[in-house]
């Protein structure tokens, strides 16, 4: 294919306003690339590499500039190729403005040609070219290329080949409309395909799949489900496109994950605890590690087997750091011994172990120098919490604890996050407690059946959002504890203030005017340690007993985080906190001072 017919194809979805449309071009693009297909999936998204490969072009906008400025008129500078970018606001508008050799006919003289003879092909392997070019004279060489070929471009090409250069094609070309474009071109067959559909029809389409009631819409979404997984696991739009026009739906479907190549991490969004026990029954709970995020392939290449070549570290970017993070490849390449892809965090810690500030990581991720001596400055830490390949199986398709189990079978203990399975508010408040303690950032909630769906931001990882507020509360009442904790008072009875003595539960202090009333208990994963401390404080307050319950006068106040201040009968207040968390005792605080039913009110209706 002619560059020229690219630029022309790309100037069209340029103008095309509406998604449909622009799909629509993409796709009838597609199918008349021929052999360059996997080259123009790329081009339209402004990429010569694949989204999982780290190689760039190397070419600032400055170099970019020069080059421009020598393949334009005589007389122009680097300079006025600035102004004039600072008056048209974008690089593409500025090549297609200038005059290039080829086009005044001085073909002969200065190599151009007048524009049009360019290929796709030609136009990728001088810029693979470019980017392959290293070391001394290398920016020479760079210059001369790209002046080659803008020197050969028609305007049109000119303002394609100057976005590409840059990485911006701003045609309105996201990935969805690839992956939409790639499905329409290949996979729907002729009574399927909405061909010419105008927006309403398509989305009337979508809708009606969700029903299952149209059999077309059903292959359809099949299609596109079936597109969308091939460019998860190998972030790869050029083969994913030769792949569905050369074998199909099952060859789509077919596509494993490649040690070696990354895939995007799967994300989580924000939520809370109530949220994860309503929505799965039972949560798998992690701790959150304050780092930055790794994929660690190991034992990849031809052979397998692990050695440290062959272990690769990639940023949650998909760049690869491994030569910043030697001893993140060494440890694994020391102790695993199959072919893995696994997922985590890099710690920074200090000489006791103790996370760092997620700082200090960032001080060694994309350290090109002195790599030995930050090594010594910042140490790091491997927390590996996923597991997406295991000596030849994917595992993308695997439950949660699945996926674990194979981590844990692989990796040693240390270095494998732990993972509690529990539909137990306590039980989870006890972790994250523990987490925070030990200086982790907090808790990650996850569904322990779902799959791992890279580079997705779903529901099924949620990142347990901090305490909004918190509250202080007087401890009003006890249990005695079990077994090992017989000798001590637990789970607390919390009551805000009210300001009339008698009401709620009139635990007052006689005549003050001042009552209590119940909002909580909270029983949380407080240490052994801290339940005795809060015992010894507050046996001197037991007021009477039953069996293993307490009253206590109120004396001592509790800071207490939560998740949500919920309306309920269970307590005299009339609201019930969710997910209580103890957080201090404030000993500044007298009972009096706790925080009043009315401020309780005004943070439950401002949530
Ligand atoms: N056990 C864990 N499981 C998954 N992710 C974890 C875990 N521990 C730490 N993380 C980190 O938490 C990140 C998600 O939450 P966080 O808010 O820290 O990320 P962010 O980069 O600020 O925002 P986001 O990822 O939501 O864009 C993950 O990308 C990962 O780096």
């Amino acid at each position: 294919m002619q560059f020229a017919e690219f630029a022309a194809r790309a100037s069209e979805m340029e103008a095309e306003p509406a998604d449909l449309a622009t799909v629509a071009l993409v796709r009838d693009l597609f199918r008349e690339s021929g052999k360059e297909l996997d080259t123009v999936a790329r081009f339209v998204q402004g990429r010569v590499f694949p989204a999982w490969d780290s190689t760039t072009l190397d070419i600032g906008p400055r170099l970019l500039r020069e080059a421009l400025a020598r393949a334009a008129e005589r007389n122009v500078t680097a300079d006025d190729v600035e102004e004039r970018l600072a008056e048209e606001g974008e690089i593409g508008a500025v090549a297609a403005g200038y005059d290039f050799g080829g086009q005044r006919g001085l073909a002969a003289f200065s190599g151009g040609d007048g524009g049009g003879s360019l290929t796709v092909r030609e136009v990728d392997e001088t810029l693979r070219e470019l980017a392959a070019a290293t070391g001394a004279g290398s920016e020479d060489r760079k210059l001369n290329t790209l002046f080659g070929l803008f020197n050969r471009a028609s305007p049109e090409e000119a303002r394609f080949l100057a976005r590409l250069v840059l990485g911006e094609m701003r045609i309105g070309v996201g990935e969805g409309t690839v992956r939409d474009a790639i499905a329409e071109a290949f996979l729907v067959d002729g009574t399927e395909r909405p061909a010419e559909a105008d927006d309403e029809n398509v989305e009337e389409r979508r809708d009606g799949a969700e029903e299952g009631e149209e059999p077309a819409v059903r292959a359809a979404d099949e299609h596109l489900a079936a597109v969308e997984r091939a460019l998860q696991v190998s972030n790869d739009y050029g083969m994913v496109a030769v792949m569905a026009r050369e074998v199909g739906i099952e060859g789509l479907r077919a596509v494993r994950l490649d040690v070696g190549r990354p895939v995007q991490a799967m994300l989580a969004q924000a939520g809370t605890v109530t949220d994860a026990l309503d929505e799965w029954g039972e949560v798998a709970v992690e701790r959150k590690f304050d780092g930055a995020r790794v994929q660690v392939h190991a034992g990849g290449g031809a052979g397998g087997g692990t050695d440290d070549a062959s272990v690769s570290v990639f940023s949650r970017n998909m760049d690869d750091v491994t030569d910043a993070l030697p001893e993140i490849a060494e440890f694994v390449a020391e102790r695993v011994d199959v072919p893995l892809i696994l997922d985590g965090e890099v710690v920074a810690v200090d000489d006791d172990g103790s996370p760092l500030p997620f700082q200090e990581v960032l001080r060694r991720f994309r350290r090109k120098h002195d790599v030995d001596r930050m090594r010594e400055e910042v140490r790091l830490e491997l927390h590996a919490f996923d597991c997406l390949h295991a000596d030849g199986e994917d595992l993308l398709d695997a439950p949660v604890t699945e996926r674990h189990a194979r981590l844990a079978e692989t990796l040693p203990a240390d270095a494998v996050s732990d993972l509690l399975i529990s539909d137990d508010e306590e039980e989870i408040a006890a972790f994250e407690t523990d987490s925070l303690d030990a200086g982790h950032e907090g808790i990650m909630l996850k569904n322990p059946d779902s799959t791992y769906s890279p580079g997705d931001r779903g529901k099924n990882w949620l990142k347990r959002k901090p305490d909004v507020e918190t509250v202080d509360l007087a401890v009003t009442g006890a249990e005695w504890g079990e077994g090992r904790r017989a000798n001590h008072l637990g789970t607390f009875l919390l009551s805000a203030r009210t300001d009339e003595g008698g009401k709620g539960d009139g635990k007052g202090g006689e005549g003050d005017g001042t009552g209590y009333a119940t909002i909580g208990k909270v029983a949380t994963g407080i240490t052994d340690e801290k339940l005795a401390e809060l015992s010894e404080l507050l046996e001197p307050e037991i007021a009477s007993e039953d069996g293993q319950t307490v009253e206590l006068n109120p004396a001592v106040v509790f800071e207490v985080g939560y998740e949500e201040i919920q309306r309920s009968p269970t307590y005299s207040s009339g609201y019930a906190l969710r997910f209580p968390r103890f957080v201090a005792v404030r000993e500044d605080k007298d009972a009096e001072d706790a925080d009043s039913l009315e401020r309780i009110e005004r943070l439950a209706e401002s949530q």
